[in-house]
């Protein structure tokens, strides 16, 4: 059995941040997620961080008597630390130090299912360590800690590489990666072929995405079998799905859901989950969900921002859709420009949503007669399935359909268009 850990959480609130006290609780959280039970906290106002201690060298007697005070047995830092820091840190507290970075790499590391993402967290992993290696062997001598918080015994067999064998490692992770990117993007080549426009949901961690997905997914699909998993809890999902849509009158979109954001989100872990993050620079759409019950929406709407941008995403047409509004006074569902207020969790706001949805990536639209000879009847079964019929006649020459189609199909039998 793993040995329960107890840590002291500390934070350096550098020229007054107004989200730092949030920041502290969401790094509770993140050790929670992590099985770590938080025993204390200690926090410095800063202008400058200590470069050799991250925190003034007074806070080190203070940190130290508290680790004793609550038998604490790991502490974690708010920021991600230097790996001189970290040796430092070790040395003058005789206690295993790790920060924010590791703990959200440990929480990936733990959650992701499919080969990709595993892939990426090693790769995000190894990029983590590869400049701390050192600092990491001097700890390890001293105890049995791993490079994560778990020991579970893989951090030492790492180490046991040297950074020449690491370096090859990442090339080797990289390269398997690179064939399963290459695969996913022909399936989108493929699917941009067909042209189905792709809305893509992004948020913060825990906003409501994965809840959304099923609940259109539920409203239009009927299929139960299709839904992806939804928790309360920090990066529930890690992998990126996709879901077709096709409203009732045969428009259909494909929506996709994927990795929520968080702030101070570990460089290496962007990096390396840029392919799956592809998804988001390619859509045409965003559905940037924001829950709306939590009064630090502001900043979690600007660090998500941020995070597109660093994908290169920040260009595409977005809407935003506050959810949770179940849990807030004032009235929902309801829309606002291209904002929209709903519940996912009780599926009250999803017609709206469909419209603002509509108004961006339905405008290749067009409405015309079409008259098909009735021996090209697989015509007549295609647009049924894949236009919006208004009405349906049978004449003596063939079946006169009035549709609304999209204008790449409108170009394609222009030779059967009667009116347009
Ligand atoms: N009250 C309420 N809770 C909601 C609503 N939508 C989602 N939730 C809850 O919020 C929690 C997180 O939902 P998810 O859909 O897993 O969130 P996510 O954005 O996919 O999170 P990650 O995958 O971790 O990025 C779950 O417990 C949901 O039941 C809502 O409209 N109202
Ligand atoms: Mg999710």
């Amino acid at each position: 059995m793993e040995r329960s850990q107890k840590a002291i959480l500390v934070g350096v609130n550098l020229n007054n941040q107004h989200d730092f006290q949030y920041s502290m609780e969401e790094l509770a959280n993140l050790a929670a997620a992590c099985n770590v039970d938080t025993v204390g906290v200690m926090t410095q106002k800063l202008h400058r961080v200590n470069t050799s201690h991250y925190i003034g060298t007074g806070k080190i007697q203070e940190l130290s008597a508290l680790i004793e005070q609550h038998e604490a047995n790991l502490v974690i830092f708010n920021d991600e630390l230097s790996p001189s820091q970290i040796r430092n840190l070790e040395a003058a507290l005789e206690c295993k130090v790790i920060d924010r970075t590791i703990l959200i790499l440990d929480i990936f590391a733990e959650r992701a299912k499919t080969k990709e993402a595993q892939l990426q967290v090693d790769v995000a992993q190894l990029q983590y360590m590869l400049p701390r290696l050192i600092g990491l062997r001097k700890s390890l001598g001293r105890q049995s800690g791993g490079v994560g918080i778990r020991n579970r015994g893989s951090g030492e067999k790492k180490l046991e590489l040297d950074r020449r064998k690491i370096e090859e490692r990442i090339t080797a992770l990289n390269k398997e990666l690179e064939i399963l990117v290459s695969r996913r993007q022909i399936q989108r080549k493929q699917r941009k072929k067909n042209e189905v426009p792709v809305v893509c949901l992004v948020g913060y961690t825990n906003a409501g995405k994965s809840t959304l997905m099923n609940a259109m997914v539920e409203k239009f699909n009927q299929s139960i079998n299709k839904r992806v998993f939804e928790k309360d809890m920090l990066f529930a999902t890690l992998e990126t799905s996709v879901r077709n849509i096709k409203l009732p009158d045969n428009k259909s979109f494909l929506l996709t859901d994927t990795v929520g954001f968080i702030n101070k989100l570990p460089h290496h872990l962007i990096k390396a989950f840029r392919s799956t993050l592809e998804e988001v620079a390619e859509a045409d759409l965003l559905i940037h969900v924001v829950d709306y019950s939590i009064p630090e929406y502001h900043q979690h709407i600007s660090v998500t921002n941020e995070t597109l941008k660093e994908l290169g995403a920040d260009h595409i047409p977005t809407i935003y859709a506050y959810n949770k509004a179940d849990l807030v006074d004032g009235e929902f569902p309801k829309i606002q420009s291209d904002s929209v207020y709903l519940s996912a969790k009780q599926k009250m706001g999803m017609d709206e949503l469909i419209h603002l949805i509509r108004n961006h990536i339905f405008q290749d639209f067009t409405q015309c007669e079409m008259l098909i000879p009735f021996d090209q009847g697989q015509l007549v079964t295609y647009f049924n399935e894949n236009a919006h019929i208004l009405s349906t006649d049978y004449e003596d020459r063939g079946t006169k359909l009035t549709l609304e189609c999209k204008i790449a199909d409108f170009e394609k039998y222009q030779q059967y268009v009667i009116q347009s």
